[in-house]
């Protein structure tokens, strides 16, 4: 199958890299943008060529979604898949966009596809085939792990795993800036701190050790430092609520951003 990625931004170009490691081969993909420089292959061929049945990923920012697929939509043969990654772009509005014949779907990935570490969630229109289904998942999971959800819940998918690797590298850099704080030196404090982050998340994703909160306690000796630091962490539960409101921020805003009429592009 092709793969057509429009818009060679930060998720289509990391998409396409995570597809290419994962050994898609070069003549398949292709990235189409509105900047030369971001294009990669030859998405015309690909999206022309009748021969091979085709998925195109609609990459662009969800205000682009509808007149970027209405511009293709005469491209798109019998069983060709359109995935939109847009988050807020809703199945209807997609399916309105296309013929009964071709199958939508909607993506949530997040940047570490390119990597192949990516996390997606995956929802599909009702009445498409479970081998369809089977072959959109088996390509995502190319990229990392995927989820079949449900609409529904999209957007809470969206808050969690898409946004999530912002939150991550967001605690990453209040802990490097805060080094100084320990008369410990920038010029070091960016290694140290990922050398400990890429460290713990080995561990969490190695599967003969516990998760998370026994990791979290193995760490804690009694009366010990990081006792200390966790009791300032968590103090009057101000950390969870903070990652609550975070969480139900990020979902707030996917859910206006499927309110919006995308209708006219
Ligand atoms: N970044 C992330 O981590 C994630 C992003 N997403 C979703 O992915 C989508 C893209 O996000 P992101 O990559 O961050 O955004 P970017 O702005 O980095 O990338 C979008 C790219 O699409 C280009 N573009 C706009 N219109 C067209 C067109 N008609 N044809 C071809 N290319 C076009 C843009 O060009 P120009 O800049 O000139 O407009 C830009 O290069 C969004 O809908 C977002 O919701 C989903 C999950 C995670
Ligand atoms: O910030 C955004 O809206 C997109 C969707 C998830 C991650 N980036």
């Amino acid at each position: 199958m092709g793969i057509v990625i429009i818009g060679g931004g930060a998720m289509g170009r990391a998409m396409y890299d995570g597809w290419i490691n994962a050994g898609v081969p070069e003549n398949s993909i292709a990235v189409a943008d509105l900047n030369a420089d971001l294009c990669c292959g030859s998405a015309d061929f690909l999206l022309r060529d009748t021969g091979q049945s085709k998925m195109v990923v609609l990459a662009v920012k969800p205000q682009y979604v509808a007149s970027v697929l209405e511009a293709h939509a005469q491209l798109l043969n019998p069983g060709d898949i359109v995935t939109s990654v847009a988050a807020g772009v809703r199945l209807t509005t997609l399916n309105g966009l296309v013929s009964d014949t071709v199958v939508v779907a909607r993506a949530m990935p997040n940047l570490a596809v390119a990597l192949n570490s990516g996390t997606i969630g995956i929802a599909i229109a009702n009445g498409v085939s479970e081998a369809m289904v089977q072959n959109l998942t088996s390509v995502y999971d190319k990229l990392g792990k995927s989820f079949c959800i449900d609409e529904q819940q999209i957007d809470s998918f969206t808050a969690i795993a898409g946004s999530g690797p912002a939150y991550f590298f967001q605690f990453v850099e209040h802990l490097a800036a805060n080094c100084a704080h320990l008369d410990i030196h920038q010029d070091i404090a960016d290694s140290i701190v990922t050398q400990v982050m890429v460290g713990a998340a080995a561990m969490l994703a190695d599967t003969d050790l516990p998760g998370a909160s026994e990791l979290r306690n193995r760490v804690t000796s009694q009366e010990g430092t990081t006792e200390a630091g966790l009791k300032s962490l968590e103090a009057n539960g101000v950390l969870s609520q903070l990652v609550k409101n975070c969480l139900i921020d990020a979902r707030e805003r996917a859910r206006e951003l499927s309110e919006i009429e995308y209708r006219h592009g």
